[in-house]
This record gives structure tokens, sequence and C-alpha cells, in this order.
């Protein structure tokens, strides 16, 4: 059985940030759980509490399948779900004030100094967290690393935003999540921090007002040498970077791209090159999904000018 209908795609947002109470069909209480893994704690939360709403962020495709089942046998109405990175995610499909509660539970700690960007909890993240959180909404941080726990605790505590009202070891909650269950049952220790928001961040959004796709039409002479020195090119731009990875031939030319913008969020995403008479069309490829970000835009502005400049590539 595969299931898809939790899931919110790039393609079907109509804008940024989101309006969760289209999205859910009414108006309630919204609550996040970042990285919920097999999926058992988010249902839970779903099933006990039917009078609000719950969105799930997780990056592994093997956890969204597996979750998925979960909420259908369950029948949940109250779950959406969205693969991309919880710290882009959470600052782009928000709006301001909008969520009442966050769990992080057992993130992975990435403990080697040149990972440290790659943890969940920057100061980039609390700084999303101080703007979408209600005034008094929580975030719930719980880990097995007690190093982790005193840096993430030592992050809210010196945060204007934020007072810390519960720092607890060997924590126990109504709700157990797959790791809990796996560190506890290995004799480690946990740890538990609950954080409230007690006043409003800001927080600079790469993306707000209509979901649009540009796609680029121009003119010139393509040829399939000047598309393939385009492969392992980089293009910056201040905030923005993007590398064509590899190009295809199979009747339209297929490019392989993948863009970082500002705050480091990365995508692979497929452009499709069709022309006939050297008229040419760029567009996003229909097999790929990504957000529309400055980068991706940008990527669709600059190809076309690349190929199209005197004497190049
Ligand atoms: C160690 S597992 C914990 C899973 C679950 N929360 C639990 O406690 O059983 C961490 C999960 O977070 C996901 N993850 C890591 N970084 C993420 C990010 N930036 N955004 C969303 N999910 C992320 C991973 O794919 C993984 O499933």
């Amino acid at each position: 059985m595969v299931v898809t209908e939790y899931e919110l795609k790039p393609q079907n947002f109509p804008r940024f940030p989101l309006d969760w109470s289209e999205i859910f069909g009414r108006k309630a209480k919204i609550v996040v759980e970042i990285g919920f893994g097999n999926g058992e704690f988010l249902a839970e939360l779903a099933r006990r509490h039917p009078e609000k709403d719950f969105v799930g962020f997780e990056v592994s495709i093997t956890s969204f399948v597996k979750a998925q089942k979960k909420f259908k046998r369950y029948n949940l109405k109250n779950v959406r779900l969205v693969k991309v990175d919880a710290r882009f995610g959470l600052r782009e499909l928000f709006p301001d004030n909008s969520v009442e509660k966050v769990y992080i539970n057992f993130p992975c700690p990435w403990p080697k100094k040149r990972h440290e960007d790659r943890r969940i909890t920057s100061y980039d993240f609390l700084q999303t967290l101080s703007a979408v959180l209600e005034m008094d909404g929580t975030v719930e941080f719980a880990t097995d690393e007690e190093w982790y726990a005193r840096e993430v605790l030592d992050t809210f505590e010196s945060s204007e935003y934020f007072v810390v009202d519960v720092f607890e070891e060997n924590f126990k909650r109504d709700v157990e999540t797959r790791y809990e269950r796996k560190w506890k049952s290995q004799g480690k220790k946990t740890f538990l921090i609950v954080a409230r928001k007690v006043k409003n961040g800001t927080v600079k959004r790469l993306m707000e007002g209509e979901n649009t796709m540009a796609h680029s039409v121009f003119e010139g002479n393509v040829t399939w040498e000047k598309l393939k020195e385009l492969e392992g090119k980089v293009f910056k731009d201040k905030n923005k970077i993007f590398v064509v990875k590899k190009v295809y031939r199979d009747g339209d030319y297929l490019l392989k791209v993948i863009s970082t913008d500002e705050g480091g969020f990365q995508q692979v995403y497929y452009l499709n090159l069709s022309g006939r008479d050297g008229k040419w069309v760029l567009k996003l490829d229909e097999g790929s999904d990504p957000y529309r970000t400055p980068a991706l835009k940008w990527s669709l502005r600059r190809i076309p000018e690349e190929l199209t400049a005197q004497g190049s590539p």
C-alpha cells in the first residue's frame, strides 16, 4: 500500500507562507514535529488531540513512506507532512505567530565541529522559532547527548526571546518516540528542554507572496557542444549559487542543476530545454518539484544568458 495523501508538495502551494486554515479546512492550533522518523509520536499526538492540527517535517523518504501508512491506518485527518529541511520549512511555510508548539525529538547531534551548521538548533533557527511561534508557544527538545542538551539550554537561556521552563534528566512523557525507547533500553540518559517564547522576533523569508514559476523563452543557436560546456560550471551571485551538474539529450535537453540559496538551503532539480528554429524554452522539468527559490529562478534566467552570450560559453 502506497499512501501519499498526507504529503504537501511545493507545486501545490498557492502562496508563501501557507494559509494553514485553508489546508486543514478549519482554524485550529498548529503543532509541528521536526524529524518525525517513523511517525509514531506524531500519529499518537494527532490521535489524542483531534482538536489540533499537526505538521511534520522529515528529510528521509523511507521514514515518510512508513509514517504515511500509520496515519492512514489511524484514519487521521489532522496531519500533513512536508519533505524538506525543517529549518527552511518552518521559516517559509508558517506566518509569524502561527504555531503553538514545536517538538524536536532526538535530532542528529552532529558532534563534529565541521558539521555543526547541520544541527537543527543553530542561532538562525532560534530566530525562526521566535517569529513563527505564538506568544507563550513552546519548543520541546529531547536528546540523549548531555553536551548537546547543555548547548541547547545555553542557546535558549541566552536568547531574549525565550525562557526555559523545564530542563529535566531522564524525563517521562505520555508518549515515547522510537529513539527514546532505544536509548532508554540501552541505559542511556535522556534530557528534555521546554523553552517558551516571551518576545516576538523577526525572520527574513526567502519566498513571500505568490508561488509563481518563471520560465525563460529565448532565441539563439544552442548546440549540444555549448550545452556540454555548461557541465560543472558554477554560477555565483551574492547570496545565490548554482551549478549545472549534468546535461542529457533525449529529444529535448535535460539539465541537472544544484542550487544553494541564502542560508545554505540546497536543492537538486532538472530543467527542460526544448526548441526549434532558434527559439527555446527553458523550464522546470515536470519530474522535479523543488521550491521556487531565488537561486532556482535565477538559474532559469542565467542559463539562457550564458548560452546566448557572444562567443560563449
Ligand atoms: C535520530 S532520528 C529521530 C527520529 C524520531 N524523532 C524519534 O525520536 O524516534 C532524527 C530524524 O530527524 C530527521 N532529520 C534530520 N535533520 C532534519 C531536518 N533538518 N529537517 C527535518 N528532518 C530532519 C532524520 O531524517 C531522522 O529521521
